[in-house]
């Protein structure tokens, strides 16, 4: 049986062509992002993929995103769960501001720290740990058992809360997840063992 997994990130925001701290933010995707994820949905149907389900965070940049890769695959009608819990890290009181002001003002080390380490927050928001504590239940109450009935699924979400999927989905420490980043528009297709862990993975790059 083929218990199938895609996750992609969210196409490129306005506040990422900004360079804005965006967290639970709801800019939409900008041209570019538009493009990436109509992309996506074509490398997808070039492999002839076809969904069972799909799941979406609360956020407008992941929705849109999902709904042009839907659009590209012909299944705009297909099932899709929205949930908080894979919504982007709270970025807390970073919410909104530059990330070169913030190196500015808080030093490249410290913000490095608030952005990739596992378990410091930046101030008011979540840390990787936070964010996984609401992923990882999500996933293995919600997304995993429709994966293992075999119903291919796919994941529309964002780079935090799919680094915190994917930390646990690939048994990554935290050492390996801070040097982890996620392309915005680029699927990874996960084939999944029936022990539950990866089978096979594959990055779809243009
Ligand atoms: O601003 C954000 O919400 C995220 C994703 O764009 O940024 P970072 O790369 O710092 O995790």
């Amino acid at each position: 049986m083929d218990r199938l997994l895609v996750l992609v990130r969210h196409g490129q925001s306005d506040w990422n062509l900004k360079n804005l701290f965006t967290g639970w933010r709801d800019p939409d995707l900008t041209e570019q992002g538009v493009a990436e994820a109509s992309a996506a949905g074509k490398r997808l149907k070039a492999l002839d993929l076809s969904f069972g389900l799909a799941f979406t965070s609360e956020l407008t940049r992941a929705q849109n995103t999902l709904k042009l890769i839907l659009g590209e695959l012909g299944q705009p009608d297909l099932t899709t769960i929205r949930d908080l819990a894979l919504n982007e890290r709270d970025y807390g009181d970073l919410s909104g501001l530059n990330k070169d002001d913030a190196r500015a003002k808080w030093g490249e080390e410290q913000v490095k720290i608030w952005r990739r380490s596992y378990d410091v927050p930046p101030p008011g928001g979540e840390s990787l740990k936070d964010t996984g504590a609401r992923v990882w239940p999500y996933y293995i109450f919600n997304i995993l058992p429709p994966v293992m009935r075999g119903e291919k699924v796919l994941v529309a979400a964002h780079g935090n809360s799919l680094r915190a999927l994917i930390m646990a989905l690939e048994g990554l420490t935290p050492a390996e997840i801070l040097e982890r980043e996620l392309e915005t528009g680029v699927p990874i297709v996960y084939r999944l063992n029936a022990d539950t862990t990866v089978a096979e993975k594959k990055v779809l790059k243009g």
